[in-house]
């Protein structure tokens, strides 16, 4: 594609003269720069792109598109916000592909990956060819790419489509975190259905405010603001239990389709009842009320399903395929996830690492125990701090012992962020293991008949991030490893 091609697709920028290279690909990366590129510089946490410009032109880059002045002898098209217009001009570069496929994206602090793989289940029950993009992975097809963030930057991200619609994939389905509409990541996403799980503290180190962060994972619901915003999401799935729906009810144009399960909604479940093998339902729709009985557990289980079919009878498949499919749908790794080596307590890994996921998952478990609630619970380093001494009060408050340990404290001096959490706690007992595998080792020894052990905070994740290195560590095979090796 041509320099001036691409240009058309922006109305901000500065640049001398007219030049007009061949663009052969979209780099952010110096090192990944090969001849014919176009290279962002964009500024991080750790580097300023701009200080790769000239080594992106010796690798053989034909434009650059910068933010400041940079000394390079190659075009500059100069912007404000390279991030953005990044993302603008891979929709353009990659040819719309979010144009040629059904979108669904999905927002919210919690439920976001469960959610997107129930509606992708569904989908598939239904026979379509489907894609996702989230936190464990890119998966197109049988092919899955391993993703450092839940929603990538927009260059992976329009490749990705790309490559879908190459694919013949019919729905994509992607989750779509805060930070990536504030960074403009998803811009040029044509959204056919945005959908909403729940808005609960989180990530107040980058957004400050709880109104900020509502008012950010509103711009799903609102549009993105850029001119070539190609559209508004055409429909938009809400929970009706959660506050912030009724400001997105005010400000979206979208057509509006809520669920819930105490307030008044288009999709509803009541009747709900749960044991430690499933829970059943009544779902209540416009077109008649079913009896469902899932697999999955807990009530944020009843409301992730309720957006998924809600989102599924928007998407138009039929409810009999869509009540089909929640029937068998099982659950995401590290999402409630049982590890049973035949013991006679239940061990739980979850990924709840805010503290309405984990009040969430304790209140769940207090449901269909019949023995003690051991949680073990960490909090991320370079992470919002304001959460640790709110979720070690939940932890104490929810379970019969808590204990205290490290998830991923990056940078942070893991003692401190444990002192940070014990700070919230006011005379209940827990006891603290900095030592995550101990930690562990320590639940399943005082774990007996009927007792739960939830582990929570990694999920999925198979490593710890300690300082600069990055170890191996798997609570589900930690866990599997304590139950051989102590009972
Ligand atoms: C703060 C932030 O957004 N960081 C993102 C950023 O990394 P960074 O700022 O460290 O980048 P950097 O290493 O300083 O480099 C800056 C630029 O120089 C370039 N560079 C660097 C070295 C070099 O030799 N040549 C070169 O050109 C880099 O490619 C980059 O373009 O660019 C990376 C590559 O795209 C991202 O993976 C990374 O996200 C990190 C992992 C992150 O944690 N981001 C958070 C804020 C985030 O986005 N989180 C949300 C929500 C998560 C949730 O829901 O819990 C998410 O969607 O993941």
């Amino acid at each position: 594609m041509r320099l001036q091609e691409l240009l058309a697709h922006l109305h901000d920028f500065t640049s001398k003269g007219n030049a007009n290279p061949f663009i052969t690909s979209l780099e952010m990366d110096s090192r990944e720069v090969k001849k014919g590129s176009l290279f962002f510089c964009v500024k991080g946490s750790t580097f300023d792109g701009h200080s790769f410009a000239k080594q992106a032109e010796e690798k053989g880059a034909v434009t650059i598109i910068a933010q400041e002045d940079v000394d390079v002898s190659i075009p500059v098209i100069k912007v404000r916000d390279t991030k953005r217009v990044m993302a603008v001009l891979a929709d353009a570069f990659y040819n719309h592909p979010t144009q040629k496929l059904q979108l669904i994206g999905v927002t919210g602090t919690n439920g976001k990956t469960s959610i997107t793989h129930i509606v992708e289940q569904i989908c598939q029950a239904a026979g379509r060819k489907t894609g996702l993009i989230g936190t464990m992975y890119t998966k197109i097809g049988t092919t899955k790419i391993e993703m450092k963030n839940t929603t990538p930057e927009s260059l992976f991200l329009q490749k990705s489509f790309q490559r879908m619609v190459a694919e013949k994939v019919e729905t994509a389905i992607m989750e779509v975190s805060s930070h990536a509409l504030d960074i403009g990541r998803v811009h040029g996403c044509d959204f056919d259905i945005a959908v909403f799980s729940n808005l609960t503290q989180d990530h107040l180190d980058y957004h400050g405010t709880m109104h900020e962060y509502r008012r950010v994972k509103g711009l799903l619901f609102t549009g993105l603001g850029y001119r070539f915003d190609p559209n508004r999401p055409k429909f938009a799935v809400l929970n009706a239990d959660d506050p912030a729906t009724l400001e997105y009810i005010r400000s979206t144009s979208a057509t509006i389709i809520t669920y819930g399960i105490n307030q008044s909604s288009d999709i509803m479940a009541k009747n709900i009842s749960m044991t430690a093998s499933g829970t059943t339902f009544e779902l209540i729709t416009p077109v008649g009320s079913y009896n469902i009985n899932m697999r999955l557990i807990g009530m944020f289980s009843v409301y992730n399903v309720l957006a998924a079919i809600a989102t599924c009878m928007v998407s138009r498949i039929p409810l009999s395929t869509i009540i089909g499919a929640v029937e068998t749908v099982t659950g995401v790794p590290g999402r409630f996830e049982i590890v049973d080596k035949g013991q006679d307590f239940t061990v739980i890994v979850d990924y709840a690492h805010t503290p309405d996921s984990l009040r969430s998952v304790l209140n769940t478990v207090k449901q269909f125990s019949y023995g003690k609630v051991i949680v073990v619970i960490g909090c991320g380093g370079d992470r919002d701090r304001s959460k640790r001494p709110i979720m070690a009060q939940i932890a104490v408050s929810n379970a019969d012992v808590s204990i205290f340990t490290s998830d991923n404290p990056r940078s942070e001096d893991p003692i401190q962020i444990l002192k940070d959490m014990e700070a919230g706690v006011k005379g209940e007992t827990y006891i603290t293991i900095p030592d995550r595998e101990k930690a562990i080792f320590y639940a399943v020894s005082n774990a007996g008949e009927g007792d739960i052990i939830i582990i929570a905070g990694k999920g999925h994740e198979t490593y710890q991030i300690i300082g600069e290195n990055t170890y191996d560590f798997d609570d589900r095979l930690v866990a599997a490893r304590a139950i051989k090796e102590l009972i």
